[in-house]
């Protein structure tokens, strides 16, 4: 078998910082003598890749957890992301192809590396050189030495065949867990469809604030980025609180809440803050509940940062807290399974299981519950999930009826720039092939009451 040649490129076909590619700061010398190019991004990509598949972790705890990640140059972290999420996106076509070359299971982390070379090489514009030669060099430097050839191999048999390898395949089904695919009914082709992309990047713009330039405003009033063209904290108006980051479904629930100035309001899971904004931005008092200290220690930095420093930041759990005199409204944005974000977060749909969903919906009764308490007559509540799963959803709201919580339906006014996300008993479902040809939008249900 010939060497592979000479590692050298970015799995995202940018140039390399350095063009020789054969010196690292370690030294370490490869088998032929010369030396190992250090290679962060891929190093940290394989971190995640295996926290996720094999331990099941989450993908920002496996990044957490990765050594070559605490070294590394934000933008290698960045690449190592981005490298990672599009495995994730693409495992089930990934394994698909890589299968007529196997003929016996790898080890688990060869798989994990095939996976990465197998990407670079059918889903992003890395060289197919380099995505061959850096692969093998990845397997050598985890310690996979006697796996070198293989990998060289059946990446080099994946090159040669290119994206036409793909032609024919049932992408969307290959790529969702059969369990999730099952569970989405007749909105599976739309939602799987869209998940194989990247997601946009939407900001909410505070009232009176201008949007930076070049984004696209959709229908709600969200100011769109194609994914990976801007950095937000360099954005103008950044520093100075002009906007935040919030998926354009996202801003539908506190936005149906229809606050008015001096409404006594709860958000009452809170953290990382956007519906809190919306809440605090049209004039509300706003009581904010989080149970969890970190997640606490963001909302309050993205509320100081936005300057609504008037929002009552409070650390407690929404179950068994109370507040001092009945709301006038509140809103539950209750945590969930969160597939409708799984465009953002592909590890989701490795590492969640069906019984996952269960123990969600305990809590979630317990919640609507805790809320109804907390309402003054007549007070509103937008129960939300940012889940596509009916138990979470449809479900929970038929729950809240036999709790006594009277339905409030969404009118077709209020909706009116978003017909297709009404359903006909008055909710709001939105899922990430809504708006497909404009970039999508994230999974979310939401249904409005009044304590009656
Ligand atoms: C879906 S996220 C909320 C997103 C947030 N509403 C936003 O728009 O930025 C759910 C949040 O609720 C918090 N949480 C979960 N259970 C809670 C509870 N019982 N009491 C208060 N916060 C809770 C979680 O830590 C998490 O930060």
């Amino acid at each position: 078998m010939k060497s592979p040649p000479s590692p050298s490129s970015r799995p995202d076909g940018r140039p390399d910082a350095r063009p020789d590619g054969r010196r690292n700061r370690a030294g370490r010398p490869d088998r032929r003598g010369g030396k190992v190019a250090p290679d962060p991004t891929r190093d940290i990509a394989f971190d995640i890749v295996e926290g996720v598949i094999v331990h099941r972790r989450m993908l920002d705890t496996s990044l957490e957890h990765s050594a070559a990640a605490r070294t590394a140059e934000p933008r290698d972290r960045a690449a190592a992301h981005r490298l990672a999420a599009t495995v994730l996106r693409h495992m089930g076509t990934a394994n698909e192809v890589l299968s007529p070359f196997l003929k016996r299971e790898p080890p688990e982390p060869v798989r994990v590396v095939l996976l990465i070379g197998v990407a670079q090489l059918l889903f992003l514009d890395t060289p197919p050189h380099a995505a061959v030669a850096t692969s093998v060099a990845l397997a050598r430097r985890r310690g996979l030495v006697p796996f070198a050839g293989l990998v060289n191999a059946v990446l080099r048999r994946v090159a040669a065949g290119g994206v036409e390898a793909l032609e024919g395949l049932d992408q969307p089904r290959l790529d969702v867990p059969a369990w999730l695919w099952q569970s989405w009914g007749r909105l599976v082709r739309p939602i799987a469809g869209a998940l194989g992309h990247e997601p946009p990047l939407d900001l909410t713009i505070r009232p009176g604030c201008d949007a930076p330039p070049g984004g696209e405003v959709m229908p709600n009033g969200s100011v769109r980025f194609a994914a990976g063209t801007v950095k937000v904290a360099e954005l103008p108006g950044f520093a100075e609180g002009a906007f935040w980051v919030q998926d354009m479904a996202a801003t539908l629930p506190a936005r149906l809440l229809n606050v008015t100035a001096g409404e006594r309001v709860a958000d009452l899971c809170a953290a990382p803050g956007g519906k809190t904004a919306q809440l605090a931005c049209a004039g509300a008092e706003v009581f904010a509940i989080e149970r969890e200290g970190r997640r606490l220690e963001r909302l309050r930095a993205n509320l100081a940062r936005l300057g609504l420093a008037d929002v009552k930041v409070i650390h407690a759990d929404a179950a068994t807290w109370r507040p001092e005199a009945p709301l006038d409204a509140i809103l539950l944005d209750a945590p969930c399974s969160a597939t409708g974000t799984i465009r953002r977060h592909p590890d989701a749909m490795w590492i969640k299981r069906p019984r996952d969903i269960a123990t969600m919906t305990e809590g979630q009764d317990r919640l609507l519950a805790a809320a109804r308490d907390m309402l003054r007559l007549g007070g509103r509540l937008v129960y939300a999930v940012c889940s596509l799963q009916p138990e979470e959803g449809e479900q929970r709201a038929r729950a809240a009826q036999a709790m006594g919580l009277v339905p409030d339906p969404f009118t077709p006014e209020e909706l009116a720039f978003l017909p297709q996300a009404r359903t006909p008993e008055g909710w709001l479902r939105t899922h990430p092939g809504m708006l497909a040809d404009r970039g999508g939008m994230d999974g979310f249900f939401a249904a409005r009451f009044r304590r009656g």
